[in-house]
Formats: structure tokens, sequence, C-alpha cells
């Protein structure tokens, strides 16, 4: 029924920041914080802007999804974010049907090029991108805690949450990773977004009944496709709105954005 899934996935890293944190001595921490949130937000506007993804992971080094943007677009970001900021980024992509394989890829770019903290080693860009004939489906998957509200955040103080939201986390993206090749990003609240290769119902499924075993926290999962980021998201954050309407652990595919 469908084609296979294939995503593109860019490694964006900043160049030799350890060393920029520091040098002439450590940098004070909510300086680093602040560069840190500025310049996620900074790049994940860009690339929102164009229908892709972009997760912070350790800030360091944020993965992103960019189906549908090419060469030049990243060449643009790059250059901009060194205009800005008192760091500079590299930047690795390359497209495989399992996103971590897509990752491995990309990261290799960049590992060949050099250490993270090589001070000679700066805006590498170096990817291949999918072209507008070769672009094919991605897959997105939007998890979240069922009723996290009532069994966590009103009851409990917010670090007890925290932890037990992060439980859940753990237990998800490991599975995912390993059983799928997928790769799976908290992005804030209780909510989990998974990069996957094409999945049928049952991974998904078998990942809720996984994190319910390994951790005791319920998870529901709506799914999407799209030829984007936000389009295969989109549709997922709509299944997902099903799942809760009609009380299911999984959906797939929910109705098509109206307008965006
Ligand atoms: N990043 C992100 N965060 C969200 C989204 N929806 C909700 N959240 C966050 O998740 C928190 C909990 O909201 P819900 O998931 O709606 O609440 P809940 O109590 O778990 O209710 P149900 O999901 O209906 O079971 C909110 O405070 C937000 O921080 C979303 O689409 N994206």
């Amino acid at each position: 029924m469908f084609t296979v899934t294939t995503t593109q996935v860019t490694l964006v890293q900043i160049d030799n920041y350890g060393p920029w944190t520091t040098t002439p001595e450590p940098r004070r921490e909510m300086d680093l914080q602040t560069l840190q949130s500025r310049l996620f937000a900074d790049v994940a506007q860009f690339l929102g802007h164009r229908d892709a993804y972009v997760f912070f992971t350790r800030f360091d080094n944020m993965i992103a999804v960019t189906n549908g943007v090419d060469g030049a677009a990243h060449a643009t970001l790059q250059e901009s974010i060194g205009n800005r900021y008192p760091v500079s980024v590299s930047l690795g992509t390359a497209v495989a049907e399992r996103p971590v394989d897509a990752l491995e890829a990309a990261n290799r770019r960049l590992q060949t090029a050099g250490s993270a903290q090589d001070e000679s080693r700066t805006e590498v860009l170096a990817g291949e991108y999918l072209s507008e004939t070769d672009r094919s489906d991605l897959q997105v998957a939007h998890f979240d805690v069922v009723n996290a509200t009532g069994k966590y955040t009103d009851r409990l103080n917010e670090f007890d949450t925290f932890i037990n939201i992060e439980r859940a986390y753990g237990s998800l993206m490991r599975h995912l990773r390993e059983a799928h090749g997928a790769l799976s990003f908290f992005v804030g609240g209780d909510n989990i977004v998974a990069v996957c290769p094409d999945l049928p119902e049952t991974a998904f499924s078998s990942a809720v009944a996984h994190v319910e075993d390994d951790v005791d926290i319920e998870l529901q999962v709506g799914v999407g496709r799209g030829a984007s980021a936000h389009e295969a998201g989109f549709a997922a954050k709509h299944a997902l709105e099903d799942c809760r309407h009609d009380g299911t652990s999984v959906e797939l595919f929910g109705a098509p954005a109206v307008s965006d």
C-alpha cells in the first residue's frame, strides 16, 4: 500500500564548543544555556519554516529531519549562524530508509572531517540531499503519557513528575532504537516524537506494551506519514487526538491538515 519511507537527517554540531565554553576561563552557565536555547530556537525557526523538524538532544549537537530542505538552504543556515553567533556549526546530512542509518551516515561525514573539538575543523557542510523526484514519505509517531496531568502533574512535585516522564522516555527511546532504528525525542510536557521507518500498527502497540511492562507508564500514540516532517508530524497529532477521543492507544494516519 505504501512506498518505502526515506528519512533525510541532518546533524547540527557546534564547532569546537567544549574549548569555547572554558576559554579563557569557564563561562557563566546561564550564558551558555541562553546561547544554546537561542541557537536551538533559531535553527527550529529556520527549518520549521521549511517544514523540517529539529530536536535539541544535547544542545551542542542537534538532530534534524530535513526531507525537502536542499543543500543551498543548509548553506544559508550555516552562514547565518556564523554571522550572528560567537560559535559556528557544521552540518552533515544523509538519507536512508531507517532514521538511525541516515544519522549514522550524517554523523560519519563530520567525524571523518575531524574532531568536534578540532579548532581547524569548522563549518563543514557535507551531505546528500533528497531531490524533488526521489522524495518519498517519512513516518512520524507522536507519543504522550495518558492522563499525565491527573496522575503526575496535579499530584506529585515537579521533579518527581519529571522522573516519571523521563523513565517512560528512556524506555521508549531504547526500545524503538533497538527494535526498529527509530529516533525518539522528548519534546516537552509528556510528549515524545519518534521518527520511524515504515512500521506497522503492531510495532506501535508493542512499543506501548513494552513501556508499560518496563516502567509501568501508560502511553498513547498517533502515527502520521507525509512528504515532510511537519506533514507527517501534523498527521500524527491528529491521530493522537483520535486516541484521546476514542480511548485507544494507537491510531494511524490522522486527518490531513485543513490549512497550513
Ligand atoms: N511539545 C508538545 N507538548 C505538548 C503537546 N500537547 C501537549 N503538550 C504538553 O503536554 C502537557 C500535558 O498535556 P496533555 O498530554 O494534553 O495532558 P494529559 O493530562 O496527559 O491528557 P491526555 O493526553 O489527554 O491523556 C502539556 O502541559 C504540554 O506541556 C504537543 O502537541 N507538543
